[in-house]
């Protein structure tokens, strides 16, 4: 066994109390071996990393967005949804070109790597290019080819299912275990009746979850309710989702009988809270959502709506709009939102990681604390929350690789994708124009 040596440190335990710990890692299995304290791990491994000073916690895991969508960061700000996605985004997106995927997932991939995120979902066009990404970072990842019925025609909608079908069931599994994927119908509203339960049907064929927008503004909400006469999640029910397995983006507008819905079922719920505030889509009841037992997890949604793929800004924004949305400053405290981007995001993606902890996926980061605006430590959970941020990540790990040590990528040329995201976002916006 070829093992990875993280010492001196002070180690987030799944409890969150905190301990000097040193973590062995066994990189043959990419799992965590041992959390001891210093100088009990046989210092005999073949690489070390540096913790000193510093706090060593689960890699942040972005339970929902588009990557690619770092090249139209900036592009179309201050509308809400329906009106940035139909007058802005979608007629850009028509121009996507599978390049224009692969390098905005490698800006996506930079980023992540630099903030401390070790796995992501992504939902998007050109799939098997973002898997290629995902397989040269050494990131995790559950990827699915999103699509939608509505705006084509009957046979074209049904080949673009049939793709994301296809993509799940061949890319399951691939980078040494990375790669998870599901099936990605768009919204309960983007997606017809048929298509969806055939979708459904055939993702449970495949043996692979589904993941769908799922309430996330009033005008998504109040068409199920005047057509159908029923709930959002009580459609999403009657098509056979809400399996176990499957994961729901937003769930913003769910009224009580939904959340005991969510949490009578194996499904679970991201939580997006800054594409919710900067699209004014509304403030999701997180807090009613834990009472109640769903597993929420936490997610960017794509860099457009956001716009930063920065999970730590994540935590801050899912605990302060906890509190806006409940009227209540003890709702959704630091440790609750640290754990939707670590344990929760976790289970909605399946990832056996979000916890340091032998037998864990050995996926961390390593925060640095020697800083003013980390000082004085008298709550390590709380700086988390409140006050560190993707640029205090020093070191990242996923699957016992070295990602990126003393804030150097070492999987990707950061610089060099950069200068590409750049030069490919004013093509794709040329050619859109
Ligand atoms: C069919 S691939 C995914 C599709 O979703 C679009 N999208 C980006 N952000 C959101 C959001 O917040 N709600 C709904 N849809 C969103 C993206 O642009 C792609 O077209
Ligand atoms: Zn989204």
């Amino acid at each position: 066994m070829t093992t990875l040596h993280v010492t001196n440190g002070r180690v987030l335990r799944p409890d969150h109390s905190v301990t000097e710990s040193d973590v062995l890692i066994d990189q043959s299995t990419g799992t965590i071996e041992r959390v001891a304290p210093p100088g009990r791990i046989d210092a005999t491994a073949e690489e070390t990393l540096d913790a000193a000073g510093g706090l060593v916690v689960p890699g942040l895991i972005n339970a929902h967005g588009h990557a690619a969508m770092t090249l139209l960061r900036g592009y179309a700000d201050d509308k809400a949804l329906d009106a940035w996605l139909q007058e802005d985004i979608w007629p850009v997106e028509a121009e996507l070109t599978a390049e224009d995927v692969r390098v905005g997932t490698e800006l996506a991939a930079v980023e992540m790597i630099r903030t401390g995120t070790t796995g992501f979902a992504d939902m998007y066009f050109e799939e098997p290019h973002v898997a290629g990404v995902v397989e040269a970072s050494g990131l995790r990842a559950l990827l699915g080819h999103g699509f939608v019925s509505v705006g084509k025609d009957e046979d074209d909608a049904r080949e673009d299912m049939k793709t994301s079908v296809n993509f799940a069931d061949q890319y399951d599994g691939l980078a040494g275990g990375r790669i998870a994927t599901a099936v990605m119908p768009h919204s309960l509203t983007t997606v017809n009746e048929e298509l969806l339960r055939e979708a459904v049907e055939r993702a449970r064929e495949a043996e692979v979850p589904v993941h769908i927008h799922a309430n996330e503004t009033e005008d998504e909400v109040d068409p199920i309710v005047d057509e159908r006469g029923v709930r959002p999640l009580d459609y999403a029910e009657d098509v056979g989702l809400l399996e176990d397995g499957d994961f729901l983006a937003h769930c913003v507008h769910v009224d009580d009988a939904e959340v005991e819905r969510l949490a009578d079922s194996d499904a679970t719920a991201v939580h997006c809270p800054a594409s919710n505030a900067k699209l004014a889509s509304g403030i999701a009841p997180v807090a009613d959502m834990l009472d109640a037992g769903i597993t929420v997890g936490l997610g960017t949604d794509g860099a457009a709506s956001n716009n930063d793929l920065d999970m730590f800004d994540e935590i801050r924004d899912a605990a302060m709009l906890g509190k806006l949305g409940a009227d209540d400053a003890a709702a959704v405290p630091a440790g609750a939102a640290v754990r939707m981007a670590t344990e929760g995001s976790a289970a909605a993606l399946g990832f056996d990681s979000g916890r340091i902890e032998a037998g864990a996926n050995a996926d961390l980061a390593v925060v640095d604390l020697d800083a003013a605006h980390l000082t004085p430590a008298h709550d390590l959970v709380s700086h988390l929350a409140y006050a560190a941020s993707g640029q205090d990540v020093r070191h990242t790990v996923c699957d016992g690789q070295v990602l990126m040590e003393e804030r150097e990528i070492r999987t990707l040329d950061a610089a060099a994708i950069r200068e590409r995201a750049q030069e490919q976002a004013e093509d794709l916006v040329a050619r859109a124009e």
